[in-house]
């Protein structure tokens, strides 16, 4: 069977960890057919970003009218934006109907440390998401105040929401503490608390980049929102696991995108 075809607009990692590479890597895991537009070429590797250079808004503009010309869409998502003009060239395909599902994940700085994004790109484009992930330092700097517990979480994700998109999810993946990743869904009328075993591991190079790809490749396949929310979080859960033992680069590796559904007793 053909399989669904998803887009991801985001910038290139040259250690493969995060980025359009990773996104890719959930497309062909998940079962869709994965394209990109590419919006900033970065130097990274596990160890940190060394440099970010955004591409020019109508190189941008050419990948995007290229496979919206020969593709036909199911679900669209996008990272890293670059600047706020890359994000306006965007905007203008999503304000037309061209971008269907809309999965905004609105990367701000890497896990790293180094700022890949701003605010006021990510803003561009809220309007027009079907979903947005924020982790809750994303969603900390869009409503301007702390985001830590489960209750800030979930008041942020409603506000998010008042600025277009209809689901929201506050990811807390960067709260260390505990032993249960927690997770929050606006759901449009309620907050659900999505919670996981948190994976005891340094390799979460990548984490926000899966969970909202797995999540665009999910609606594809005709998941509702909630359902391919649950879906993403053990998708990274597992892929996390799977590479835990792993040892690529010196620093915060990235994950098992394509064993996803090994055993346990296999990854150890
Ligand atoms: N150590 C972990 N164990 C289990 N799930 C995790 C872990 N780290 C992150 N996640 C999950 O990965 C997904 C992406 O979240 P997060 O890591 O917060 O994104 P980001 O990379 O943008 O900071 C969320 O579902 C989060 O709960
Ligand atoms: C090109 C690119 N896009 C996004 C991220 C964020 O990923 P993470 O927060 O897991 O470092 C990244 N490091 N690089």
């Amino acid at each position: 069977m053909t399989p669904p075809v998803v887009l991801t607009i985001a910038g290139s990692d040259s250690g493969a960890g995060a980025g359009i590479q990773a996104d890719l890597k959930v497309c062909a895991a998940l079962g869709a057919y994965g394209t990109s537009v590419v919006t900033a070429t970065t130097a990274q590797n596990t160890l940190g970003v060394f440099g970010a250079y955004p591409v020019l808004p109508d190189v941008v503009t050419a990948q995007l009218d290229a496979v919206l010309a020969d593709f036909s869409l199911r679900a669209v998502k996008t990272g890293m934006l670059g600047t706020p003009e890359i994000a306006s060239v965007v905007a203008a395909r999503a304000r037309a109907g061209l971008l269907p599902n809309l999965v905004v994940d609105p990367v701000l700085v890497s896990t790293s440390g180094h700022r890949l994004g701003v605010v006021g790109a990510a803003e561009r484009l809220l309007p027009y998401a079907l979903v947005t992930t924020p982790n809750s330092a994303e969603a900390a700097a869009i409503v301007g105040r702390p985001v830590t517990t489960p209750t800030e979480m979930a008041d942020a994700a409603r506000e998010i929401a008042s600025g277009g998109p209809r689901y929201v999810v506050v990811t807390g993946g960067d709260r260390t503490a505990g032993t249960e990743a927690v997770d929050v869904l606006w759901t449009g009328t309620e907050s659900q608390m999505l919670s996981g075993p948190r994976v005891d591991t340094p390799h979460t190079h990548g984490t926000g980049c899966s969970f909202s790809t797995a999540i665009a490749v999910r609606l594809g396949l005709g998941d509702p929102v909630p359902d391919a929310v649950r879906f993403a979080k053990v998708y990274v859960a597992a892929a996390l696991a799977g590479a835990r033992h792993w040892r690529l680069g010196g620093g915060r590796g990235p994950l098992d995108h394509l064993g996803w559904n090994r055993t346990t007793a296999d990854n150890d």
